[in-house]
C-alpha cells in the first residue's frame, strides 16, 4: 500500500464576525494510504467536516500542508457524498447519476452504459427513470454514492452519509458501501458519529477532540476483511467500539 495523501500540521482558523475567530483544526497531521477506508470520529464541532473540506480543496485558506502523491484534477478525482443526498429533484435517477459525466467528453451511449452499470451495482437499475421523490431515503443515498463514483474519482469523501437513515437501512448501506469498496478499492475518508459504523467500515479510525480540533488517537481496526454482518458478532468488534466510545467521552 502506498501513501496517497499526507496532511501535515494543518491549522484552520475561521475568522468570524466581530473580529472573533474559531480554531477549527489545530496542527492536524494524518497520512492516508491508497485504497484504505479512514473514519473520522469526534464530538460535534471538532472539525471533521472542516478537514474534509480542506482535503477536497473547497477552502484553500489554512496553514500547513496537504500533499498528494498525485495531485487531484478539479471536479474529477474527488467524489463527495453528504448527509443529505443532494440529488436534483427535476432529473430522473439516471440523469442524476449522469450529471458528473456530462460535459466531460464521453458520448451519450458511453454515459448510459456507465450509468446502467452503476445503478446495477446498487440494485437500482429498475429505478433509472424514476424521480428522486419516488425513492426511499436509503435508495436516494445509494444513488448519491454511485453518482459520486460515476466519473471514477480517486478518493471518495463522505460526510455523515448514513446519518439521516434509520438503523436497518443504515446497516444495509454500510454493506453496500463495503461491497462497492471491495470492487473498486477506492480511498475513502468518512465522517461519522457512530463508533460502530467506524469500526465496521474502516481500516483506520481517527479520533478527534473538540476545540480546538486535534487528533487524539489513530487506531488500526483490529478486524479481518472481508467484513459482513457476522463481523458485528465478534467480541473484538464490541471491544473496539467500546474503546472508541471511551475516547470520545
Ligand atoms: N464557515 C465557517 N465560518 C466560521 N466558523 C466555522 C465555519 N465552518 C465551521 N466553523 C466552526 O469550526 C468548528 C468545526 O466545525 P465542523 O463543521 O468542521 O465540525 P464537525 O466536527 O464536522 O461538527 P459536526 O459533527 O457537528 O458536524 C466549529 O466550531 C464551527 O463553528
Amino acid at each position: 500500500m502506498s501513501k496517497f495523501l499526507a496532511i501535515t500540521d494543518v491549522t484552520k482558523v475561521y475568522k468570524a464576525a466581530k473580529g472573533q475567530s474559531v480554531t477549527a483544526l489545530d496542527d492536524v497531521s494524518l497520512d492516508i494510504e491508497d485504497g484504505q477506508i479512514i473514519a473520522l470520529i469526534g464530538p460535534s464541532g471538532c472539525g471533521k467536516s472542516t478537514l474534509l473540506r480542506m482535503i477536497a480543496g473547497l477552502d484553500g485558506e489554512y496553514e500547513g500542508e496537504i500533499a498528494w502523491a498525485t495531485p487531484p484534477k478539479a471536479g474529477r478525482d474527488i467524489g463527495f457524498v453528504f448527509q443529505e443526498h443532494a440529488l436534483l429533484p427535476w432529473r430522473t435517477i439516471q440523469r442524476n447519476v449522469a450529471l458528473g459525466l456530462e460535459g466531460k467528453g464521453a458520448d451519450k451511449a458511453a454515459i448510459n452504459a456507465r450509468v446502467a452499470e452503476l445503478l446495477t451495482m446498487v440494485g437500482l437499475a429498475d429505478f433509472a427513470h424514476s424521480y428522486p421523490s419516488e425513492l426511499s431515503g436509503g435508495m436516494r443515498q445509494r444513488v448519491a454514492i454511485v453518482r459520486a463514483l460515476a466519473y471514477n474519482p480517486r478518493i471518495l469523501l463522505m460526510d455523515e452519509p448514513f446519518g439521516a437513515l434509520d438503523a436497518i437501512t443504515r446497516d444495509r448501506l454500510q454493506d453496500d458501501l463495503l461491497r462497492i469498496w471491495e470492487q473498486t478499492k477506492k480511498t475513502i475518508v468518512l465522517v461519522t458519529h457512530s463508533v460502530e459504523e467506524a469500526a465496521y467500515l474502516a481500516d483506520r479510525v481517527v479520533v478527534m477532540s473538540a476545540r480546538p480540533g486535534r487528533i487524539r488517537a489513530i487506531h488500526n481496526v483490529p478486524l479481518p476483511r472481508e467484513r459482513n454482518q457476522s463481523t458485528r458478532e465478534l467480541p473484538e468488534f464490541a471491544q473496539f467500539a467500546n474503546m472508541l466510545r471511551g475516547q470520545l467521552a
